[in-house]
């Protein structure tokens, strides 16, 4: 017979058992909560992950749900892009579009941020009409294919092979693009850009302002020995940021959410395994409210760039005697950029080229639109046109395989509204002929 519990008159060997239940019931309910904590942990690294893409790429709230399946992906640099635009440009086609921005001036195009990624897309340009110039990033979309080599023949170098990184190659893992454009105006959602290399449709993924104190070497070297210049760069920084902490207006929600954010993740949450089931559920609760409010900073993110700052090793480069650019001893470039073994090109257009070019009507001309000459749509005037037309092709536009293979076909391209005929010659191209653009002819196979 069990002794009886002195205090209660109860069977001791009773209570001893409901004890015993009642510790494995605290286990499992330790062990349930720990795997709640658990599963509330990864949804909140999904909800991070989700939101830092968001400020990344113009995702908004509503837009989130569809990355979370993929938590890990951002980590591993896997992301979904979302354009931010499309290009409306005045090169319809590859073929005759600039090399580079800088290849021909009035290469104009216009950016119109989407509805879709901010619900105020103008909010997102507010501040950038103070700089002449931005960095677009942008999507290859038209590389016809995915696939890419690691050397390819860069047209300037007449058929030698260097490695894609020593290139801008359109083709390459990824397919990205970076112009340097400038950036003619600002009108409410639409960028007006001039300047530009990239064909109309171009998915756009990021505008960034170019800040030459940042980007730009010959600036950065003075700015770094420059304590004036210092100054001013940090204050122009410090103005830029407190006018996005204080410019919000009302129905700036996207901005207003990221910033709620933002705050709230300073204040961190923390994520140490809880000891106790009391501690579980309280920092159970304090996980749902977190996730809830969408806190989305990486609590450990602070920590992690830390170490990575202390602990940065730079890797021992290479030793290569590289000839400097210019009065610039700090930046050398490949010497095919600047001595290419192909030369440029004299353009010349034929009379009648050059009559059917004058027909043409600046994009703003006050003539009535059921006037029958033709009309651009972004260029200025016919002398305007010429020059880019002479810009185009004094880079001699053709391909490695065309201008070996293909020496005497005529070459077609579109600038803008104009359809451009014309045939290249040892040293020279010549315009043949200059007509509105029409539907697309057969395909050549040497363009
Ligand atoms: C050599 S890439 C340089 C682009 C950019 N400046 C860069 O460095 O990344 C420029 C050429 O890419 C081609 N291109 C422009 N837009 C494109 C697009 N959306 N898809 C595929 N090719 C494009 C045109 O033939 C243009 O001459």
């Amino acid at each position: 017979m069990s002794p009886l519990c002195e205090h209660c008159g109860e069977n001791m060997k009773k209570m001893n058992q409901q004890v015993s239940v009642m510790r494995k019931e605290i286990k499992n309910l330790r062990q349930t909560l720990d795997g709640a904590v658990r599963a509330h942990r990864k949804h909140l690294m999904s909800i991070q992950a989700a939101v830092s893409k968001a400020d990344f790429s113009g995702h908004n709230k509503k837009d989130c749900t569809s990355s979370l399946s993929a938590p890990d992906a951002l980590e591993q640099g896997n992301i979904q892009t979302v354009p931010i635009g499309y290009i409306s440009s005045c090169f319809s086609v590859k073929n005759g579009t600039p090399r580079q921005p800088t290849i021909c001036g009035p290469s104009r195009a216009q950016l119109q941020i989407q509805q879709s990624v901010f619900n105020n897309p103008e909010h997102a340009l507010v501040g950038l009409e103070q700089y002449s110039h931005v960095w677009i990033i942008f999507l290859f979309h038209k590389n016809g294919h995915q696939s890419y080599k690691a050397k390819v023949k860069p047209p300037r170098l007449n058929g030698q092979r260097v490695g894609v990184y020593s290139t801008r190659s359109p083709h390459r893992p990824n397919s990205l693009g970076l112009t340097l454009a400038k950036l003619d105006k600002i009108q409410g959602d639409t960028l007006h850009l001039s300047d530009i290399d990239m064909i109309a449709g171009t998915p756009v993924l990021d505008i960034k302002p170019y800040i030459p104190e940042y980007d730009s070497l010959n600036t950065r070297t003075g700015l770094e020995s420059n304590p004036d210049l210092q100054t001013v760069s940090e204050e122009k920084e410090a103005n830029i940021s407190s006018f996005h902490l204080e410019d919000k207006t009302p129905g700036d929600e996207d901005e207003d959410e990221i910033l709620h954010l933002r705050g709230k993740s300073e204040a961190g949450v923390c994520l140490t395994p809880p000891q106790t089931p009391k501690e579980a559920v309280s920092l159970l609760k304090e996980v749902e409210s977190y996730a809830n409010e969408a806190d989305l900073t990486p609590p450990d993110c602070e920590e992690r760039d830390k170490v990575s700052d202390c602990g940065k090793t730079e890797p021992a480069a290479e030793i290569v005697d590289r000839p400097s650019y210019g009065s610039d001893s700090s930046t050398t470039i490949a010497d095919w950029i600047r001595e290419p073994p192909v030369s440029s090109l004299d353009v010349r257009f034929t009379p009648q080229a050059q009559k059917q070019l004058e027909a043409f009507l600046p994009a703003h001309s006050p003539e009535p639109s059921e006037c029958d000459r033709p009309r651009f749509k972004f260029l200025r005037s016919p002398e305007e046109a010429g020059a880019a037309i002479r810009a185009v092709l004094s880079a001699d536009p053709r391909s490695v395989y065309r201008r070996t293979r293909c020496r005497d076909r005529l070459f077609f391209f579109s600038l803008d509204t104009v359809d451009v005929t014309c045939w290249f010659g040892q040293g020279f191209a010549e315009v043949l002929e200059i007509r509105p653009v029409g539907p697309p002819g057969p395909e050549d196979p040497c363009q």
